[in-house]
């Protein structure tokens, strides 16, 4: 493993445990009581970084400030099971900073229906949400739909249609859910909709990982 967080990876993962756990501890503590705050925070920030035409003495400021805090945050490093981005299932879209924050309306081993929101950093052009993060968001909870469904899957494809502009800044309805399955494969389908105008739809397969595949 190279780079600075690849050498961070616990030993039972190269020991071929599983790139998917089958069981992720799920606690609500780590990060402290205020961590959903600090993501929200590190959120707001990358609006304003995306937004903002800062002057070269800004800029500078910023710089030294967000240095001094990245070595604090260097300090605190640990691997990927046991980071609370990612696993605070308390907290919108499970603390994890690149997602749009979303929260579930409903869940079920059927589907899921969450509501969602992007924000000025997942700005594609002309106020419409980058396709990319369409994908992520739609991949995000899909798998999750999946992962109720049937336990720790991965996305084998994912085919997206754009068929109509996503807005940044409104709350919008995503539904994933299950369309069949055939042995490991689970098909889904999905839609993100703002009110009654559908903004993009899926399809996917997720393949269900077999004990200790990586
Ligand atoms: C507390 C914390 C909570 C945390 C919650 C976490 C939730 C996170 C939610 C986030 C979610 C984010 C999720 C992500 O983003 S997951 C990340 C993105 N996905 C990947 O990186 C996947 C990379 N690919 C692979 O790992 C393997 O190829 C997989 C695992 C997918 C299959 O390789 P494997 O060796 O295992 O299986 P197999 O090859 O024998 O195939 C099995 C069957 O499937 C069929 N097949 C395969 N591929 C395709 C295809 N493209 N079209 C059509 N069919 C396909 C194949 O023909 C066969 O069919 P059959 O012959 O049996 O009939």
């Amino acid at each position: 493993m190279t780079g600075e967080f690849g050498g961070a990876l616990p030993a039972a993962v190269e020991e071929g445990v599983g790139g998917f756990r089958t069981t992720i501890e799920n606690t609500t503590e780590r990060g402290g009581v205020n961590y959903g705050e600090f993501i929200e925070e590190v959120r707001t920030f990358m609006d304003r970084a995306r937004a903002a035409c800062p002057t070269t003495e800004l800029n500078d400021d910023i710089l030294s400030r967000l240095r001094a805090i990245n070595d604090l945050l260097k300090g605190v490093t640990i691997d990927e099971w046991y980071a609370p981005s990612g696993t605070r299932t308390d907290l919108p879209a499970r603390g994890n900073i690149m997602l749009p924050p979303y929260t579930f309306l409903d869940q079920g081993a059927d589907g899921v229906v969450a509501t969602l929101r992007f924000r000025r950093f997942h700005l594609g052009g002309n106020s419409a949400v980058h396709g990319g993060y369409v994908g992520l968001a739609v991949d995000e909870v899909m798998g999750l739909a999946a992962g109720l469904a049937r336990g720790i899957t991965r996305t084998a494809y994912l085919t997206i249609n754009y068929r109509s502009v996503t807005p940044l800044d409104t709350d919008l309805e995503l539904k994933a859910w299950v369309d069949r399955t055939e042995g490991r494969k689970t098909f889904l389908r999905a839609t993100l909709s703002d009110g009654d105008r559908v903004c993009a739809d899926a399809e996917a397969l997720f393949i269900l990982l077999n004990p200790g595949q990586r």
